[in-house]
């Protein structure tokens, strides 16, 4: 049996603020650091032990996987940092209100742009100061590998491939492994992991800063899956979540 823990980052700055975030590099907030020192208190209660941790290139789900390592005192883990984790793109919405863009658009529409698997929010233009284009982190990309937009099948299209060509194989060869990353990046994984289908996902929320152990077998097939901590809390969490994208 394998063990994998996925956390998606503390509060950011843009979560307080209620705002489309993406691949907008925003930071955590204190409260946001907090959830992730108790993140890492959980793990080390729990007697976790990693080898190995991977996160995206986006510094919410970085300073809380430092964050995390750090207090259990496991600073010293390989990090490998991948642009397939980070979050998925936002196009056009990344900056707005939630809560505004569901009562100029309804709630509806909101809830489709947020967690339907194939209609994605309109792009970004190409010229837009927002897209990444000119962005280092992403120099060694195509530009057709570079999103204006994603849905969240997109996001399952590049996440893929990272779980396949490196998470997977390093799982099998025995390490102990965390990923700190993102909302619907951790979506696009438990849809593949727990074969969600595509109307089941939009149901789906992940809270911020909890950590997410998932057991699997000899075939990475998940066995269980749970949240360390107060169980109260988190489902508190997460309808909080799913919240954010509603009028009132
Ligand atoms: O804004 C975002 O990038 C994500 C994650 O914070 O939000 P949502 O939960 O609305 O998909």
């Amino acid at each position: 049996m394998y063990k994998i823990v996925f956390m998606r980052h503390g509060e950011s700055t843009w979560n307080l603020a209620n705002r489309f975030t993406g691949w907008v590099d925003v930071d955590l907030t204190e409260k946001g650091v907090a959830e992730a020192r108790q993140a890492g208190k959980l793990l080390k209660e729990a007697g976790f032990s990693f080898d190995l941790a991977y996160t995206s290139v986006l510094k919410r789900a970085i300073r809380t996987l430092w964050t995390t390592l750090d207090e259990m005192d496991q600073m010293y883990v390989p990090v490998k940092n991948d642009w397939r984790l980070n979050e998925r793109h936002y196009g056009a919405l990344q900056g707005l209100n939630k809560a505004e863009t569901a009562a100029q658009y309804g709630d509806e529409q909101v809830l489709v742009w947020r967690r339907s698997y194939d209609t994605p929010p309109n792009p970004l233009e190409p010229s837009d100061p927002r897209a990444s284009f000119n962005d280092p982190r992403y120099a060694g990309l195509a530009r057709e590998q570079i999103p204006l937009t994603e849905c969240l099948k997109d996001t399952v299209a590049r996440v893929l491939p990272a779980w396949n060509d490196s998470i997977a194989p390093a799982i099998r060869a025995g390490k102990q492994i965390i990923i700190s990353a993102h909302g619907n990046s951790l979506r696009a994984l438990i849809k593949y992991l727990d074969g969600i289908s595509d109307n089941d996902i939009v149901g789906l929320n992940i809270p911020n800063g909890q950590p997410l152990v998932y057991e699997l077998d000899a075939d990475l097939k998940p066995i269980k899956s749970y949240y360390l901590g107060d169980q109260s809390a988190i489902q508190a969490a997460l309808a909080a979540v799913a919240n954010q994208g509603k009028s009132k």
